[in-house]
């Protein structure tokens, strides 16, 4: 998809001629977005990997970020690796659910602060932001149904990416923890943003001030954490526990499910009237779709 000089992206679906246009305020969201500039700048900063498992028969997939030796911090490569796999779930057409994880136990420790350090001066680190801000508002839109698996620590951008899934779990000595007050920052890759829509502007600005250690009660008590697993970090069972959660929310053919994903996002991101119109399109292509004709022939009972 080109990259749109107005401030429009265009999700067009092969069914139906359904097209999900979502304006944003003077930011384009793009598939191929940042000027080559710092997708060069963070070429150069190697280490670690995104990777990405797709379950066909469950409609599952398990994006790791993988960089132990760095507590699974982003390396530049790591970032640019981030795109690929979110546009691999953009067009994976039997998705259902993805859980983004970390390797060995710990969920993310932010930006590698090697490549803080390189890339000092604002406009490249305005650049880095731009280009993660872009990835992350992709994954929280996939038509896929999103959870964060919070094990061991989730620090500063890694706090941020828990944000920019739909729902978080976390084990029983899971952290999440904005430290970008200690670096003398702010979130730079849109988790105060959407930390704000998460647990509402005054509980984001204490989490933020206050680089609060969000330990599991206290993210279940602010709506930050959705369900805690009674297992600790690391233990071999915390993806399957976080499957067993997803089971009853993936309980139908995938294009139900990525259609109720679209109309939430629409209802969450568009005004009112755009919205309405998105949920009539979305409509329009599970409407006598086969799960909707086999549902009709079975005459169901909700019971
Ligand atoms: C817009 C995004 C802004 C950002 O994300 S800025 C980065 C925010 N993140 C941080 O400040 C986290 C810094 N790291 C830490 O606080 C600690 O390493 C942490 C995660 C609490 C773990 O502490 P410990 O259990 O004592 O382990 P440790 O410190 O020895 O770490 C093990 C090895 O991992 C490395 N590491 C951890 N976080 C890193 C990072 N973000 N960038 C680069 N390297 C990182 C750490 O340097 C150490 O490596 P080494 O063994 O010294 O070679």
């Amino acid at each position: 998809m080109s990259v749109c000089g107005a401030a429009r992206c265009w999700w067009i679906q092969t069914r139906g001629a359904v097209s999900l246009r979502v304006l944003q305020q003077n930011r384009t969201v793009c598939t191929t977005g940042a000027p080559e500039s710092i997708r060069e700048k963070l070429q150069a900063f190697p280490g670690g990997s995104i990777d990405l498992q797709k379950r066909q028969e469950s409609g599952i997939a398990v994006l790791t970020v993988n960089n132990p030796a760095r507590m699974n911090a982003f390396s530049g490569c790591m970032m640019l690796e981030l795109e690929q796999r979110v546009h691999e779930l953009e067009s994976w057409t039997e998705g259902k659910a993805v859980i983004v994880k970390g390797a060995a136990g710990n969920f993310c420790s932010g930006s590698d602060l090697n490549a803080v350090r390189a890339i000092a001066n604002p406009q490249d680190g305005m650049r880095m932001c731009e280009f993660m801000q872009n990835t992350l508002t992709r994954l929280l839109r996939l038509p896929l149904i999103s959870v964060a698996l919070v094990e061991g620590r989730a620090l500063g951008g890694g706090a941020e990416l828990t944000t920019a899934c739909d729902f978080r779990l976390m084990t029983s000595d899971g952290v999440i923890q904005f430290v970008h007050k200690h670096m003398g920052l702010v979130p730079g890759w849109g988790g105060a943003a959407r930390l704000v829509g998460i647990v509402g502007s005054q509980n984001a600005l204490k989490l933020l001030s206050g680089a609060v250690k969000v330990d599991p009660d206290c993210g279940r008590q602010m709506g930050l954490v959705d369900e805690v697993l009674l297992c600790s970090s690391g233990e071999g069972e915390t993806l399957t526990h976080a499957e067993q959660w997803l089971r009853p929310f993936i309980k139908a053919p995938a294009p139900v499910i990525q259609a109720l994903k679209k109309v939430v996002v629409s209802g969450r991101e568009l005004p009112l009237e755009q919205a309405l119109k998105t949920e009539r399109n979305v409509f329009g292509t599970v409407w006598g779709g086969p799960a909707n004709l086999k549902a009709l022939a079975l005459k169901p009972k909700h019971k």
